[in-house]
């Protein structure tokens, strides 16, 4: 294929995109993918597939936040990075001139540095140092021309549960790109797949029904770190996120209430009961318009403010409500009538910043009852601290009192939701509790993955010249599965998925209804006969480099994120639960079995004990 149609991100006619965050550049990687890609070019290892086609796996170990699944992410933007790969005149020259051990005027040949000093009368050589020119110019030449149109990627789709071992991508092409290409993917995939699998953690434990709101921009890591988390927490099952920009780039609703400020922006000395309009008047902060037209537009009520007042009244003085509180905080009710003035068709409020209870709660319920005067309907409440499985029940009962004694239909269903330093244990403990909570606003803990700092994707060689290879080490579950395997998803008879297979890559495919082996890669005991009711391939072609080979679409997010949720509804759930979830089971085919262990002894030395 055209060398520059790939370029521009173009291939199979279909131009992808280059990556959200313009600092993904074919610089975003360790020094020592140019150090190692230098080395090939150097052994002449670098150029044509056909001198040394490699195949990588960039797959994870272990399952993070103690769990027994993960959720797959991160795809569209590695495509977005190979699509668009390409150095640009500027990055070479960076390259040219930064890169230890380059230096601008050496020639071709070696230099030797004798460094002297004089000692008493003698003169010593200190040193003897050479000097090489080590970068060679056509190092540049060949970096100017590189381009990922000789490079595939198979991968299994976007949003998709997925399990140790078993490979998330795999990248084929010359060696020198693929190396070059690890540290970028393995970080677009590391952070996206934890954060999107805690997200679908908190999902599990909330339950279906509830809202999950993501507001962790402020506490995320930088702005790439709070701008993946609201995408990926959206990939992962939160329904909306606070982040605009998020919003923007990738079209996930946008949802929020307002904070403590606005509520204590407003000034109104505490003044009792029948002074307070007056009071309201005086404050610095007062309302100028306090009109409000009826949400038909058929009439309009001239001041919001006395009308929430009067309501206030009422609900303080009402049989089933009298003497639950006495004054309310006057400025929060001012901070409230001012926002529903602002927005009549969507007012939510917070309403723990003077005393939920006795304040937050009753000036909410007078601004909503004013409201509902004029045909609208309120949306509900914000809970931000103390104990919030105790106070979204009292509120509640609040809500249904109101809606009993002044007749307003729906007003006990008012939303209720919850924020402050939240998480699974948290939403865990609210739920064995009971609570009342409809929605959740969740930051700090989701986004900075508080419970495990990262997946531990590693990217790592199975293949080189149509040999396989493998890396040993002393544990076991660092041993990587060598060879470009094909891998499945068998589903048993009740449609759970019961194992993934790993396969060499010429062996033929397991088939419904045929029984096969599968066999833990590395525990000889452990083995089991699977008869698949259904067979999923698990790796599709997402670049085909130059080749004419199909390729799989990058789906939308809203797409990805509905794979996502129903994959994880289609897990058994004893691999769902929460405390010591059973280990969903990983094998290879008894071929590949055979081929690892052969490998493994053909590769690793003999001891001598002497
Ligand atoms: N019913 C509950 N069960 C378990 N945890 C809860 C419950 N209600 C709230 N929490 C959690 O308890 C913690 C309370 O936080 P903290 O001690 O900072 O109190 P706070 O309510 O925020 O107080 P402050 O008013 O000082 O901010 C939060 O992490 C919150 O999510
Ligand atoms: O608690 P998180 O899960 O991180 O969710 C986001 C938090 O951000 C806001 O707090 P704010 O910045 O006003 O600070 P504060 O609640 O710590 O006072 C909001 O009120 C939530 O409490
Ligand atoms: O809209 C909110 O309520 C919000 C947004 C970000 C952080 N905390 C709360
Ligand atoms: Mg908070």
């Amino acid at each position: 294929m055209d060398q520059q149609v790939i370029a521009n991100g173009n291939c199979s006619g279909r131009v992808v995109e280059g990556p959200t965050n313009p600092m993904v550049t074919p610089l975003l990687t360790d020094l020592y993918q140019f150090t190692m890609a230098y080395a090939y070019w150097k052994a002449n290892k670098h150029q044509e597939r056909a001198v040394s086609p490699c195949g990588f796996d960039l797959y994870f170990r272990k399952n993070p936040f103690g769990g027994e699944y993960t959720v797959f992410a991160g795809l569209e933007e590695c495509i977005r990075l190979i699509a668009n790969f390409k150095f640009t005149e500027d990055e070479i020259s960076f390259i040219r001139e930064s890169l230890p051990g380059s230096c601008e005027a050496c020639d071709e040949s070696t230099s030797l540095f004798l460094e002297f000093v004089f000692h008493g009368n003698s003169l010593l050589i200190l040193k003897r140092r050479t000097k090489y020119r080590i970068w060679q110019d056509g190092f540049f030449d060949y970096l100017r021309g590189l381009d990922c149109s000789e490079v595939e990627v198979y991968s299994i789709a976007e949003g998709s549960v997925v399990f140790p071992k078993v490979p998330l991508l795999r990248i084929e092409g010359p060696i020198a790109v693929a190396q070059l290409l690890e540290t970028p993917l393995v970080n677009l995939v590391n952070y996206a797949s934890l954060v999107a699998t805690n997200a679908a953690r908190h999902r599990f434990v909330a339950g279906k029904s509830k809202m999950l709101l993501e507001f962790g921009l402020r506490r995320a890591q930088g702005p790439d770190g709070g701008i993946s988390a609201s995408k990926y927490c959206y990939l992962g099952g939160f329904d909306a996120t606070s982040n605009v920009a998020a919003g923007r780039l990738f079209g996930i609703p946008l949802r929020g209430t307002h904070s403590h400020a606005f509520v204590s922006s407003y000034m109104v000395g505490l003044v009792n009961l029948s002074s307070k309009l007056s009071s309201c008047l005086q404050s610095p902060d007062e309302i100028i318009d306090k009109s409000l037209r009826s949400a038909d537009g058929s009439s309009s009520c001239e001041d919001l403010v006395s009308l929430a007042q009067t309501w206030l009244s009422k609900i303080q003085w009402s049989s089933s409500l009298r003497g639950i509180f006495g004054e309310t905080n006057q400025s929060e009710l001012a901070a409230f009538t001012s926002y529903a003035l602002a927005f009549p068709i969507s007012f939510l409020a917070l309403v723990d910043t003077y005393d939920v209870m006795r304040s937050g709660i009753p000036n909410f319920c007078a601004v909503a009852l004013a409201l509902n005067d004029l045909g609208y309907k309120a949306v509900g409440i914000r809970l931000d601290s103390g104990d919030l499985a105790y106070l979204s029940c009292e509120a509640r009962k609040f809500f249904r009192a109101i809606e009993k004694e002044f007749g307003v239909p729906g007003f006990g269903k008012m939303s209720i939701t919850a924020s402050n330093d939240l998480n699974e244990e948290t939403l865990d403990a609210l739920n064995k509790q009971g609570h009342e909570v409809d929605a959740y606003g969740i930051g700090t803990y989701l986004v900075t993955c508080y419970a495990q700092a990262a997946l531990g994707c590693v990217f790592k060689l199975v293949e080189i010249n149509n040999q396989p290879r493998i890396k040993l080490s002393e544990d076991v579950s660092k041993v990587s599965i060598p060879c470009k395997k094909r891998s499945y998803r068998l589903y048993g008879r009740e449609g759970y998925p019961l194992v993934d297979i790993m396969t060499g890559g010429n062996e033929p495919s397991p088939k419904v209804g045929e029984r096969i082996l599968c066999r833990h890669p590395f525990n000889e005991s452990k083995r089991a006969f699977v008869v698949p009711q259904q067979v999923e391939e698990l790796l599709k072609c997402y670049w085909p480099g130059s080749s004419d080979k199909p390729r799989e679409d990058l789906p939308p997010l809203k797409d990805i994120r509905d794979r996502c949720i129903k994959q994880l509804e289609r897990m058994r759930p004893d691999h769902m639960r929460r405390l010591n979830p059973t280990p969903y089971k990983v094998s290879v085919s008894a071929k590949l079995y055979d081929f690892i262990h052969f490998l493994w002894l053909n590769e690793a030395p003999v001891g001598e004990l002497q």
